[in-house]
């Protein structure tokens, strides 16, 4: 079976339907632990009622970044996974350990990727007066939320939509492209080529697959 090691820095909703999935045994994996910067995100305390290894590395234990991802490199490769997973990791990760997992390593962004790399993307949706939002699952590379894309999901901009409204509504629908994405990668199914997603052996397109999210949830 394949292993996963999960990354978090805060509440951890994408690690629980990840964790969920592989329960209800839709994703054909096992999450071998859960690790975060952050001592008191409330991942860890998902992960460790799962049963789940869970650990976290102190940023300020760490001479600089680089010092700091060596670690956590050395604390994954303890774990011996196949996939690395970013749920709400709130870190930028230096060259060596991305180039380290490349094809292996993938992240959730709250954002129609191009449009919004880096933090606050609900507030900048907002300021734009966009009329969409959405979350993007993309390989990750050393380029900040520039790597590419593998499936989106896009929700409608409401009138009085504030940055908690755009934020809950999305990660619903964050749990329900995550799982599947995994699963596709555990299955073989998915690989980074030649700097590009490639599903079932054909290359997918600037915004991903593209999946209808009802045909997700089966
Ligand atoms: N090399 C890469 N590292 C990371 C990527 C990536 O694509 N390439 N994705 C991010 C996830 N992410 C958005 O999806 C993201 C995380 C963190 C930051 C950021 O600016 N972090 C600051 C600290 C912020 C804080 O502590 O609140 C930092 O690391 O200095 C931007 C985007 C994960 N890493
Ligand atoms: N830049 C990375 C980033 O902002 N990721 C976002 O953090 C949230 C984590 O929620 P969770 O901890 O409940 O899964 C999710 O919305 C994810 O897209």
């Amino acid at each position: 079976m394949k292993r996963i090691v999960v990354l978090i820095s805060g509440s951890g909703s994408n690690l629980q339907a990840i964790i969920d999935a592989c329960q209800l045994g839709r994703l054909k994996a096992e999450i071998v632990a859960v690790l975060s910067n952050k001592a008191d995100a409330f991942g860890l305390q998902r992960a460790q009622k799962a049963g789940i290894a869970a650990e976290s590395l102190a940023i300020g234990d760490y001479a600089d970044r680089e010092a700091f991802d060596h670690a956590l490199q050395q604390k994954i490769d303890s774990h011996q996974p196949d996939l690395v997973v970013l749920a709400g990791y709130m870190r930028i990760l230096s060259g060596p350990f991305v180039t380290h997992y490349r094809g292996r390593l993938i992240n959730i962004h709250p954002s129609l990727l191009p449009k919004y790399p880096g933090l606050h993307t609900h507030r900048r949706a907002l300021e734009n007066g966009d009329s969409e939002h959405g979350a993007s699952v993309h390989f990750v590379t050393e380029q900040l939320d520039g790597g590419p894309v593998i499936l989106q999901a896009s929700i409608p901009i409401l009138p009085n939509d504030t940055e908690q409204d755009l934020a809950k509504r999305l990660l619903s629908k964050e749990h329900l492209i995550y799982p599947r994405v995994i699963q596709w990668w555990v299955e073989g199914r998915l690989e980074l080529r030649e700097d590009r997603a490639w599903l079932d052996g054909q290359p997918l397109g600037a915004s991903g697959a593209d999946f209808a999210l009802d045909e997700l949830d089966t």
